[in-house]
């Protein structure tokens, strides 16, 4: 173990270790939670043409100025418009055309009388509502009269009011969520240029571990971090592929990290961590020297790395013994094991793997430690891979109130994370209460699923008594 680590440094490290993964062109839909990274001009206005806001009539202002009910202004119906139309009839002075809503404004028409404000057609009062082109096409002859005068472009949706052709519609940068990702099928966007998602491959390791839905034997567990940890890894907006748990043995822990990582942005494994005799993780990555994770690849396999760029000279390469000579390995990378002053969470492990230098996280096993660590480490590097701030989670200050009168306890010098349940400020208070849930256990997977946030007690606090004031970490 490489010293003691606060969770402030352990972090910075793992953000200085990160960088946002390239653009790529994504269907609008896939795109959902990407930062954009071009500006995405208007290639159409919104609305594209002068259009109504209303079902009624399509009419010249002047016409009607004088309308009311006693004395309605009779115009001539010369058609109906429908949403989609192509040709439209012209409208001419004292008459009309029954425009639908969205429907482009006719030619010669300069306003829309909604169809409440006249009698449908019908030769009668107001009416509520027109009647259906199937059941009656007459209504798109005959007359209309006009109970109420309408104003110069009134319920007309201006071609170009919400955005002009040429425009910019969507600035690099912007986080594509459902109202924007409306906007760009608006302008006729299919794909766009965004950073992906990340790939996250989970794993646990622990020769105890049976995946769910198989019965027990002695001494063995159901394997929940692994579910654990996809699901936050999905939570923070990755594409996150869970692998059944590898048993205590480093040589095919090694092999099942080499398979996976063809599709991997970041690894994130769980046990293993510790100081044990089976402690796999730590065993099976401290020493990647000629491995294919740590960057140089055993000989028999040299080609996996054809293609690529290796030797910087802005040319891909190709296999080496085309070039007739032996490529140097890749700088060796590793993965450095280490106690951070926290608790849970204290054992971790974090590098840069293989060939592409992918992120690995191997976190403790204990159910809680993992994913605390998630939440701390992981999770803001997942969204430094999308390009995203990496601190997202809403912290508040709040006053701590334990079931219990006694005081809780917390070790000197680490930064303990309590589980609890937050209440926000009641009318007139200024901030909220956090309850703690279940003990400080690391194994304690009950209380963990009945909190909705992370109490933190600094490293210099030992001791915490009711209505002491913390900060807290607000969990989805
Ligand atoms: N002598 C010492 N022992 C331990 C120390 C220490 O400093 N000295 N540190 C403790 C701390 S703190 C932690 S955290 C754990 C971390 O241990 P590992 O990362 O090696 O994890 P394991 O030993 O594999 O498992 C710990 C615990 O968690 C359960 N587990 C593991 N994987 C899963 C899973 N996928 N699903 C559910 N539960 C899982 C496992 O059965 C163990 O109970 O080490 C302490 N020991
Ligand atoms: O640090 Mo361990 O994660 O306390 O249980």
């Amino acid at each position: 173990m490489a010293g003691t680590w606060t969770v402030d440094d352990h972090l910075a490290d793992v953000l200085r270790s990160v960088r946002p993964l390239e653009p790529i062109e994504l269907h609008l839909l896939d795109a959902q939670g990407c930062v954009l990274v071009e500006d995405v001009l208007a290639s159409v206005s919104l609305p594209p043409f002068d259009n109504s806001s209303m079902d009624g009539y399509a009419v010249r202002a002047d016409d009607v100025a004088k309308a009311s009910e006693d004395e309605p202004v009779v115009l001539e119906v010369v058609g109906d418009v429908a949403a989609g139309s192509g040709t439209v009839p012209d409208v001419g002075p004292g008459r009309a055309a029954r425009v639908m809503t969205g429907a482009p404004l006719p030619p010669g028409a300069d306003a829309v009388v909604p169809v409440e404000w006249t009698d449908g057609g019908t030769g009668g009062g107001p009416v509520d509502t027109m009647a259906a082109h199937s059941a009656d096409p007459s209504g798109a002859g005959g007359e209309v009269r006009v109970h109420r005068p309408v104003e110069a472009r009134q319920y007309v949706r201006d071609k170009g009011g919400d955005l002009r052709a040429g425009a910019v519609a969507l600035e690099a940068g912007t986080i594509l969520g459902p109202a924007q990702i409306g906007l760009l099928a608006a302008v006729g966007r299919a794909t766009v240029r965004v950073r992906p998602r990340p790939r996250v491959v989970v794993l646990s390791t622990g020769s105890e571990l049976v995946r769910p839905g198989l019965p027990l034997g002695p001494g063995r567990i159901h394997d929940s971090n692994s579910y654990v940890l996809t699901a936050a890894a999905r939570a923070a907006g990755a594409i996150a592929y869970r692998v059944d748990a590898v048993a205590d043995d480093a040589t095919t822990l090694r092999t099942v990290i080499e398979d996976q990582l063809v599709r991997a942005d970041a690894i994130v494994t769980s046990g293993g961590v510790s100081v044990g005799a089976y402690d796999v993780v730590k065993e099976a990555l401290t020493d990647l020297a000629g491995t294919a994770l740590g960057g140089g690849l055993p000989e028999e396999s040299d080609d996996r790395d054809r293609g690529r760029d290796g030797d910087g000279d802005g040319h891909e390469d190709g296999p080496d013994r085309e070039k007739g000579r032996r490529k140097p390995p890749p700088p060796t990378r590793s993965v450095e094991f280490r106690r951070l002053a926290m608790q849970p969470g204290k054992p971790q492990g974090f590098g840069l793997v293989g060939p592409d230098a992918v992120p690995l996280f191997a976190l403790p096993g204990n159910p809680v430690s993992s994913y605390v660590s998630f939440e701390l480490f992981v999770r803001p590097a997942l969204r430094a891979l999308m390009g995203l701030d990496p601190a997202d989670r809403r912290t508040v200050r709040a006053r701590v109130e334990p079931d219990d009168s006694a005081p809780l306890t917390s070790p000197e010098g680490k930064r303990q994370f309590l589980r609890g349940r937050y209440e926000p400020p009641a009318d007139g208070e200024e901030i909220g209460t956090v309850r703690p849930v279940g003990g400080p256990g690391s194994h304690l997977l009950g209380s963990l699923a009945r909190a909705d946030a992370l109490i933190v007690v600094p490293e210099r606090t030992t001791e915490i008594a009711r209505g002491d004031e913390l900060e807290a970490v607000l969990l989805d």
